[in-house]
């Protein structure tokens, strides 16, 4: 190997002599024959998608030993392919060589500028992306940029009109954790490589717990790789009222030409679309649409497909087909990493006592525990004072006085069973007639709504439930109060009796 492959270098001669001893002599030939064993132990499509592609790297002796410098064309990529790959990497460039090999990775200088239609979109790409990595829960969170500009609280305001993505919601400002380490592997996997597996990709839960963010960030990195990708996020009542307009106008070829040439579909609770025959339909012939054409699809909902009411059959089976995953209510270390990023984000960074102190007090989900922490530091903003537990527990005094008052999830049981002239034991059976399933779905709703407590600790409460069927009860019931009027005047005599 010559000096100028290896540059930099100041080669021992004895390393140098391990690498050119067998029959290589070049940086290329060690990544050639690293690349080889790599491919012969990865999925072919995982290789295609994260390797193949990487120009060889460069190895430099350095001081501590040999270095192979590999240059990856974004942040996304780099991140991934050091938690994914690069041990394995480090390892047979070490056995190729014949000595210790540390990777080092670094995201290439972007040499080609934008065209003028993809500059924007990059741009903003490009800063959400140049953020730290999104860290492991128990990781201290990254510190905030300085300069971010839109942040992942502000909601819709920094939206590209074009493919409505909101560029604050990446993987980068995505707290990783437990409860959404499934999800957000395969929505890793999806930006990666789109069209490939896991299509459909169907993320579930509750609310406030980060779906429309991962789906957010599934786009904004898909497009700091491939800026010319067509992209689209839209919320289920979007593509409804499309297919509402397009109806009055008869202009279907439009709305086709308008979904169909999609490289990806981004599209928020579809659960929306239910008893809507039309869109239903406009969806499925999308769906197999893009589908054939390898582009990829990623839904969210409350609820598992089979979950999902008054959406046709042929629809739900499909959702099913492809990878289908939840999301969890954050645990606490999650919740307290999630406030601690947060606050770091609004220049404020929170004191981990006082962390610990919100999370263990608001447990329902991320949306009220942003709530809680931007009550709390307005309250220190205003009142010029240190964020400390007694500040927080002043600014959050009526929250927890709502906790004081300890309606416990038995009392809800109780009272229900009452009030419908059940046992309270059919509260946790399984039994399914409508007179005992009802007042049992009203319980969990009131649970939901007058408890802190999450979807799986009602469902386990309930006979071991699955948060799903707690969550389908409390949308169900949710729903109809709004319409039926009987069955809110019981809920408010219910929620009276138990307030006290
Ligand atoms: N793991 C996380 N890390 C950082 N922020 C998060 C995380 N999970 C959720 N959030 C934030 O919480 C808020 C609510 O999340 P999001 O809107 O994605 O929830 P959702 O599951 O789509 O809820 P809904 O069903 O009500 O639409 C957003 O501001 C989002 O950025």
């Amino acid at each position: 190997m010559s000096d100028a492959a290896l540059p930099g270098a100041a080669l021992t001669p004895d390393l140098s002599a391990t690498l050119v001893s067998g029959a290589l002599s070049s940086p290329a030939e060690v990544w050639a024959q690293a690349c080889a064993r790599l491919a012969a132990d990865l999925p072919e499509q995982q290789f295609n998608t994260w390797i193949k592609p990487l120009a060889e790297p460069s190895l430099t002796l350095e001081p501590e030993g040999w270095t192979a410098k590999l240059t990856v064309p974004n942040r996304f990529k780099l991140d991934w392919i050091r938690t994914q790959y690069a041990g394995r990497l480090e390892g047979l460039l070490t056995d190729v060589v014949g000595a210790p090999v540390r990777l080092a990775l670094a995201v290439q200088a972007n040499t080609t500028p934008p065209t003028r239609a993809q500059a924007p979109q990059a741009a903003q790409a490009a800063q959400a992306q140049s953020g730290a990595p999104a860290g492991n829960a128990s990781a201290p969170a990254a510190p905030a940029r300085a300069t971010a500009p839109t942040n992942a609280w502000a909601g819709g305001t920094a939206v590209a009109p074009s493919n409505r993505l909101n560029p604050a919601l990446t993987f980068d400002t995505l707290v990783a954790g437990r409860a959404n380490q499934m999800a957000r592997t395969a929505a890793l996997h999806v930006a990666g490589a789109p069209g490939g597996t896991y299509n459909p990709l169907f993320i579930y839960g509750g609310v406030g717990l980060g779906k429309t963010h991962l789906v957010h960030a599934v786009g904004n990195a898909l497009l700091a790789d491939r800026p010319d990708a067509r992209v689209l996020y839209l919320h289920a009542e979007q593509f409804i009222s499309d297919v509402v307009k397009n109806y009055q106008r008869k202009t279907f070829d439009e709305l086709k030409a308008k979904y169909h040439s999609l490289d990806l579909l981004l599209i928020d609770d579809v659960q929306f679309f239910a008893g809507k025959d039309r869109t239903q339909e406009e969806f499925f012939n999308a769906f197999e649409a893009l589908l054939a054409k390898k582009a990829h699809i990623i839904m969210t909902s409350d609820t598992y497909p089979k979950g999902l009411v008054d959406i046709d059959e042929r629809l739900t089976s499909r959702f099913d087909s492809g990878l289908t995953v939840a999301i969890e209510p954050p645990e606490l270390e999650m919740r307290v990493a999630i406030l601690i990023r947060k606050s770091e984000q609004e220049g404020m960074p929170l004191p981990e006592d006082v962390a610990f102190f919100i999370a263990k007090n608001v447990r329902a989900n991320v949306r009220e525990l942003e709530g809680a922490l931007r009550k709390v530091l307005a309250f220190a903003k205003f009142s010029h004072k240190e964020v400390t537990i007694a500040l927080a527990r002043e600014a959050l005094k009526d929250l927890l006085s709502i906790q004081n008052r300890q309606i416990g999830v038995e009392n809800i049981q109780k009272t229900v069973a009452d009030f419908y002239k059940i046992k309270v034991a059919d509260m946790y059976s399984k039994k399914r007639p409508a007179s005992i399933a009802r007042p049992r779905q009203i319980a969990m709703y009131l649970a939901k709504e007058l408890t802190q407590k999450s979807l799986p600790e009602i469902g386990e409460l309930f006979g071991g439930r699955d948060h799903t069927t707690v969550l389908h009860a409390v949308r169900k019931i949710g729903g109809e109060r709004q319409k039926n009027t009987e069955l809110n005047q019981q809920l408010h005599v219910l929620e009276q009796t138990l307030k006290g």
